[in-house]
């Protein structure tokens, strides 16, 4: 056994076009997130972010380099079985909400539970074992939703079913957390006491990846920011370098004026 492995990187691509009907939603993007480098993906509404977050997902495919290498590797591999990368890498979206939300009923816990066979909600042949329900029950507490055991998703608030689907993808432990606009919907202080869930959720050692058109929701344990534009790469490092009024001004087409507030950055339009 290799004494000293080296942990491949959580996510590399490299120089991915993705096309969107007539659309370039990607533009020869390049980006490489080491393992437990907390990273937010930061633009304007239609600056390609989703498409991302579908390219890393394996939902969206890039256009084949000329090479035949794959442009895209997650944890050093560019070939997934979808629900062993879910292990590894967990995925909160809006577009899953909403297929958890809404259509057949689902009860909370099992659809936690049901992350282990990969499925929206229990079927007979799934036999759930103790470790599993006992790992579903962790990550609810965790997420503080075990209260909400035994209601059905769709009666569940917009913050609340978020934080059960968060449970769902934690239940794996996975190694990171993709969230696609995780702050959607919620008031003030549920922003707030989400984020700080974050924060612990970051400290506790799996890497997040936060997707987010606002500054104030890049929590203090996030170091690394790409701002992206019209599909491009615009800017990418450190937040000092990042979240600056000329920076942001760019990406969000308006002038824009950014404060420092202890750990956490706000932009005002100017
Ligand atoms: N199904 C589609 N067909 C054609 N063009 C699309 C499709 N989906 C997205 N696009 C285009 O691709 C570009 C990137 O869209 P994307 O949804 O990735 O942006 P986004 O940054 O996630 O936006 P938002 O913040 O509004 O969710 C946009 O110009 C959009 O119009």
């Amino acid at each position: 056994m290799d004494a000293n492995p080296v942990t491949p990187p959580l996510l590399e691509i490299d120089n991915a076009t993705v096309l969107r009907g007539n659309c370039t939603a990607l533009d020869r993007l390049s980006l490489r997130i080491e393992a437990g480098q907390h990273t937010a993906i930061l633009g304007a509404n239609g600056s390609g972010k989703s498409t991302l977050v579908q390219l890393i997902a394996r939902q969206l495919y890039p256009l084949a380099p000329s090479d035949g290498r794959s442009p895209v590797r997650v944890f050093g591999r560019d070939r997934w079985n979808v629900a062993e990368l879910r292990g590894l890498l967990g995925i909160v979206s809006p577009a899953l909400q909403r297929d958890y939300t809404t259509d057949t009923p689902l009860e909370v816990f099992d659809a936690v539970v049901s992350s282990f066979f990969a499925a929206r909600g229990l079927w007979l042949d799934h036999e759930i074992t103790e470790a599993m329900r006992e790992r579903a029950n962790a990550a609810l507490v965790q997420l503080e939703v075990s209260h909400l055991i035994g209601r059905e998703m769709a009666s569940l608030s917009t913050g609340e079913a978020r934080r059960v689907l968060i449970a769902r993808a934690l239940a794996h432990r996975p190694r990171a957390l993709l969230l696609d606009e995780p702050c959607a919907g919620l008031d003030l202080a549920s922003r707030r006491h989400f984020l700080e869930t974050l924060r612990a959720l970051a400290r506790s050692g799996t890497t997040l990846l936060l997707v987010t058109h606002h500054v104030e929701e890049i929590i203090p344990e996030i170091e690394r920011v790409l701002l992206l534009k019209n599909g491009l790469a615009l800017r990418e490092g450190g937040k000092a370098a990042t979240l600056t009024g000329e920076a942001l001004g760019e990406a969000f087409a308006m002038p824009i004026r950014v404060t420092q507030h202890g750990d956490w950055y706000h932009a005002t339009v100017q």
